[in-house]
């Protein structure tokens, strides 16, 4: 490693004219990660550079390398140009030769990142209680990126521990304690993700100001009818450079509108919001049972890193940031600072991605958004077709044809950046649509309420225990929308799972979609 190192950075600028080939720079950086610090270099073609605007520049970026500096001349604050006469390869300590060292010009780029990430997840259901929990490992490690603590708001609760529970204190009994306290000092949450230890690095807080303070990371996680109370409260409240990943589910319909509730955050707070959705089940992920997500992240211009770690601009930056409609967005936005680490696919993958949770990182905001929202809809009517009687047989039928209607959808509404491929190679896609329609809770409990010949809201308020169906409210929502437009005929399944749910049509209506 260490004479690899030595003739990488020593031999080329002088024996090959400084031709850095992928190969050697995937060796450098490879060696650099191997070494484990933190600094950032960049490589001059020229040994005889002596200032940083004389580059000839082919920089390599190798970050995590050091160096003796002797004869430094330092050009500006954020990029310096110095010649570099002894070097310490850190995996040895030991000084490379120094004949050899002697004129190598090295342009030094910023400091390395001072502050780290803070991370908030706003929403402690089910799904949010479990996101902070994998959320909270990769904070713990990944010290370099990510402060270590993570909160978490709560929708403050009086909850009553049961007398089975192993947190039940009969001290306490059965009066109702507030829902953080028990996170807090159980560190698991006992109304909506019984028995799953969480890391004691998760901070339930009820006040939701107080949990979005000074963080550059935050994760919106709560059924998609409370987003727009939540984006009004916090709004002027939180870093002007912060960025969001949304994990909701559902759309924003206002009159004959649709937004993605990513792009709606975005807009309402002036950030950058990306989405994370695919097949699913909180209750499994918690319990560290494999499965796979696909996260929508379009890394804004102002937060890109030059090739030496240095962002493009400090502070307000007009960016050409485009929305799903191909449209420059109008939010200014605020690039992240310098000073903070870069925020772009490769950090969002080491903040979610676990053993257990494997993130593929993709550019279709649309096609994530949608995949996640729309399958609510069908999978609602797959619980009708199975309470109805029918089998597997039938709610392929119904999954097929709902698949035929979300993309139908994203094509007429979306069309300048669907990427359709989404819906076939993503878990966001086909793989959510199998998962909801097979076994998660919007599937579930309207099969129950078909079973029971009762409604689905009734289900949802006696067996739920405060947790939410997001296909009843999306099944009226985007049904509103397409009425709005006069086009609900051209969905004729989203159109009869309205009707269904508010007793005007019948499951047994269903194969009427499928007649020629
Ligand atoms: N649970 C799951 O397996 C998955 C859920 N999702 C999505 O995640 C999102 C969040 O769902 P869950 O975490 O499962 O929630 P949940 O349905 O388990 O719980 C409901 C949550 O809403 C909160 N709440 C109630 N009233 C509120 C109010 N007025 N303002 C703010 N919050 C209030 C409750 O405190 C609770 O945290 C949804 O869009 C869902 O579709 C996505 C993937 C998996
Ligand atoms: O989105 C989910 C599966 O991917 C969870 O769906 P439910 O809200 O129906 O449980």
């Amino acid at each position: 490693m260490r004479r690899e190192l030595g003739r990488s950075l020593l031999v080329t600028p002088y024996k090959t004219g400084c031709r850095i080939t992928p190969a050697l720079q995937t060796l450098l950086y490879s060696t650099s990660l191997a070494l484990g610090h933190r600094r950032s270099f960049c490589l001059h073609s020229s040994p005889n550079a002596t200032s940083h605007s004389d580059h000839s520049h082919k920089h390599i970026h190798f970050p995590e390398l050091s160096c003796n500096p002797l004869n430094q001349g330092f050009s500006s604050q954020r990029s310096r140009v110095a010649r570099f006469s002894s070097w310490t390869c850190l995996a040895t300590q030991q000084p490379l030769a120094r004949e050899r060292t002697q004129t190598l010009k090295m342009a030094v780029t910023a400091d390395p990142p001072r502050q780290k990430h803070k991370v908030t997840v706003i929403g402690s259901g089910n799904w949010g209680t479990t996101v902070a929990k994998l959320v909270a490992e990769n904070t713990r490690g990944c010290p370099d990126l990510f402060e270590e603590e993570v909160q978490m708001w709560v929708y403050e609760e009086d909850v009553v521990i049961p007398s089975g529970s192993p947190h039940y204190d009969a001290s306490v009994g059965d009066k109702p304690q507030k829902l953080t306290s028990i996170i807090n000092k159980y560190h698991e949450n006992v109304k909506y993700l019984p028995g799953i230890p969480l890391p004691t690095n998760i901070v339930a807080n009820p006040s939701l100001l107080d949990a979005v303070k000074d963080s550059s990371i935050l994760i919106f996680n709560l059924p998609h009818e409370f987003i727009g109370n939540i984006c009004k409260q916090i709004k002027g409240h939180i870093l002007p450079f912060a960025r969001g990943i949304s994990c909701i589910k559902g759309v924003t319909v206002t009159d004959d509108k649709i937004e993605l509730i990513c792009e709606y955050i975005g807009e309402e707070l002036g950030i950058y919001c990306g989405a994370l959705s695919g097949a699913n089940i909180a209750s499994e992920i918690a319990n560290e049972m494999w499965c796979e997500t696909t996260i929508a992240y379009n890394t804004p211009p102002c937060d890109r890193r030059d090739v030496n770690g240095a962002a493009a601009e400090n502070g307000h930056v007009m960016a050409e940031h485009r929305d799903s409609r191909g449209k420059v967005i109008k939010t200014q936005l605020t690039a992240l600072p310098h000073d903070y680490p870069p925020l772009d696919h490769g950090e969002l993958h080491k903040l979610f991605s676990r053993p257990y949770f494997t993130v593929s990182m993709v550019s279709d905001v649309v096609g994530v958004s949608l995949g996640g929202a729309l399958k609510n809809i069908v999978a609602i009517a797959c619980g009708f077709v199975e309470g109805h009687g029918w089998n597997m047989t039938a709610k392929t039928a119904v999954m097929r044809r709902g698949m035929l209607e979300i993309i139908q959808f994203a094509r007429e509404f979306f069309p300048e950046t669907i990427q359709e491929k989404t819906f076939w190679e993503e878990s966001a896609g086909w793989g959510d649509m199998i998962v909801s329609c097979t076994s998660a809770r919007n599937w579930r409990y309207s099969k129950m309420a078909a079973e029971r010949g009762v409604s689905v809201q009734e289900i949802e308020r006696t067996e739920l225990n405060g947790q939410k169906l997001q296909g009843i409210s999306t099944s009226r929502e985007v049904s509103s929308f397409l009425r709005a437009r006069g086009v609900e005929d051209k969905y004729p399944l989203f159109k009869l799972v309205e009707g269904i749910l508010d007793c005007k049509v019948n499951v047994e209506d269903i194969p009427s979609l499928f007649r020629k």
